[in-house]
């Protein structure tokens, strides 16, 4: 073990509790960044991170990203940057991450209440953003502290990279990571990312790709108000009945695409990758308890990898302006709008998967014969993205994972989507990481999110671990 890293370890441990509250901090600002009306909270947890830095020594920034495309009178929450470290002999790490987090409300059936952080009897943390992604930002600056309270130097500089709308597509951060790559990252020697997760509960891995989302809403409308469905229904064309119909043409129930051409974009399956799913640490099993069930639609995990790593899925995720209350009302809605999202893989073009959307949604509008209209368009996308895992980027963050966990890390790709990773690549043209704390249970997105107190602890362990071994590391690029 490097020598400066027991008493790292040893700190860490000791400062586990106050880790603990930061993230309680964390969690109870409700930073949703979908909700327009927490727009506000996003920027106090904006705010919060900005005070925690500054308090352990950074150089902070909050820059403004402009207005938010489409909602004019909404400004994006700033971009909270910071540079810790500036000792022309170490290496530069840049680090990002994401403030904002998916909706959530109790009532969606939370067993707690979700900005509340709630640790149950096996060290389980509850809460929106526990695992995506407060925990790990904070891993960060859990580390910077750990360090300075240990009496033990910071191996490198560190630049960070922290935003608010990751979760509504990453608005407006491209063009701010393009406008500051020969700025303020420009020192960066390698970028490193925690916000995805273990494939199971107890192997690390590390992660070299992502798949892209393309989210689309589709919204039709007609009458001019809603209506009686006594006194109109079977005398109107129904807008809720004509966006069931086109939904229902979008895939089928064992996961296929049915928009003609979509699949036919896929980079085909070599013999070479298909040679690296066998000896990935992974079961059915695992399947089974990161849903819940065992509704999985395939057996056998190469297939089940496959399908999260290397095909497209398309998923319906909900229905804007539908009674959905409890009870009965016999409305009808005068104007739905669906939303469902592509997850796209190697070789999609962004561009022509949205024309191949497009027609196909239409035409299936069009065989209706629905006096509605219908609007569709594409609210955001994020290109999917895949790296050489073979750079000293990678072998730092293996050597990390070997110390903290006693194995070597698998290694995978991921079935969602951070958008701005391939932009820092490009941009930066640097290596990039991705570097998961939390495991495969944690349900990110879903009600009862959580954060195992032992991942989170030993990835702050590990964030540490692998900016020590990133500093040993001889800078050879790959
Ligand atoms: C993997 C990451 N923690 C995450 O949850 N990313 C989101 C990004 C996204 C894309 N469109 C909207 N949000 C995801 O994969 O859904
Ligand atoms: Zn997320
Ligand atoms: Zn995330």
């Amino acid at each position: 073990m490097a020598p400066q890293l027991e008493p790292y370890f040893k700190k860490v441990d000791e400062l586990a509790d106050s880790f603990i509250d930061r993230l309680r901090k964390a969690v109870a600002i409700p930073s949703v960044s979908a909700d327009d009306d927490k727009r506000k909270d996003v920027v106090r947890m904006g705010q919060f991170l900005a005070s925690e830095l500054e308090a352990l020594g950074a150089e902070v920034q909050q820059r403004p990203l402009g207005k938010q495309p489409g909602k004019e009178h909404l400004d994006l929450p700033p971009v909270v940057i910071a540079r810790y470290g500036n000792d022309k002999n170490k290496r530069t790490i840049l680090v990002y991450g994401h403030y904002d987090v998916q909706p959530a409300l109790l009532e969606d059936g939370w067993a707690t209440e979700p900005f509340e952080l709630t640790i149950d009897d096996k060290d389980r943390m509850y809460g929106r953003g526990s695992t995506d992604d407060k925990g790990p930002v904070l891993g960060w600056l859990n580390a910077i502290e750990a360090h300075q309270k240990a009496g033990v130097e910071f191996p490198v500089n560190l630049l960070c990279c922290f935003e608010g709308m990751e979760e509504y597509g990453s608005e407006g951060l491209d063009d701010f990571i393009n406008a500051e790559a020969k700025k303020f990252f420009k020192d960066a020697d390698a970028v490193c990312i925690s916000d995805n997760y273990w494939l199971g509960t107890e192997k690390p891995c590390l992660t070299y790709g992502l798949r892209g989302c393309n989210y689309y809403s589709v919204s039709i409308s007609g009458p001019g108000q809603d209506l009686h469905s006594g006194v109109f229904g079977g005398t109107a064309h129904e807008p809720m009945t004509d966006l069931v119909n086109v939904l229902s043409k979008l895939v089928d129930s064992k996961g296929k695409i049915l928009i003609p051409g979509i699949n036919e974009m896929v980079a085909p399956l070599t013999e070479e990758e298909k040679a690296l799913y066998g000896p990935i640490a992974y079961t059915t099993e695992n399947l089974y308890e990161s849903l819940g069930s065992k509704a999985a639609i395939f057996d056998d995990k190469e297939r089940i990898l496959m399908a999260r790593w290397r095909y497209p899925s398309l998923s319906i995720h909900g229905v804007e302006g539908a009674f959905s209350a409890g009870g009965a009302k016999t409305v009808i809605p005068a104007k739905v709008i669906g939303k469902f999202s592509i997850r796209t893989v190697p070789d999609m073009d962004s561009a022509k998967v949205n024309e191949a959307v497009y027609k196909y949604v239409k035409e299936e509008f069009a065989k209706l014969g629905s006096k509605n209209k219908l609007d569709i368009y594409c609210q955001h996308d994020g290109k999917w993205w895949v790296a050489s895992p073979k750079h000293w980027n990678f072998t730092a963050a293996s050597k990390a994972v070997k110390e903290v966990f006693g194995v070597e890390p698998d290694m995978t790709r991921e079935g969602g989507s951070i958008p701005v990773t391939i932009t820092f690549e490009q941009a930066t043209g640097k290596n990039v990481l991705l570097l998961p704390m939390g495991s495969s249970t944690d349900a990110a997105h879903s009600i009862n999110e959580k954060l195992d107190r032992r991942n989170y602890i030993e990835g702050i362990k590990l964030l540490g671990a692998y900016l020590h071994y990133v500093a040993e590391e001889p800078i050879v690029e790959a």
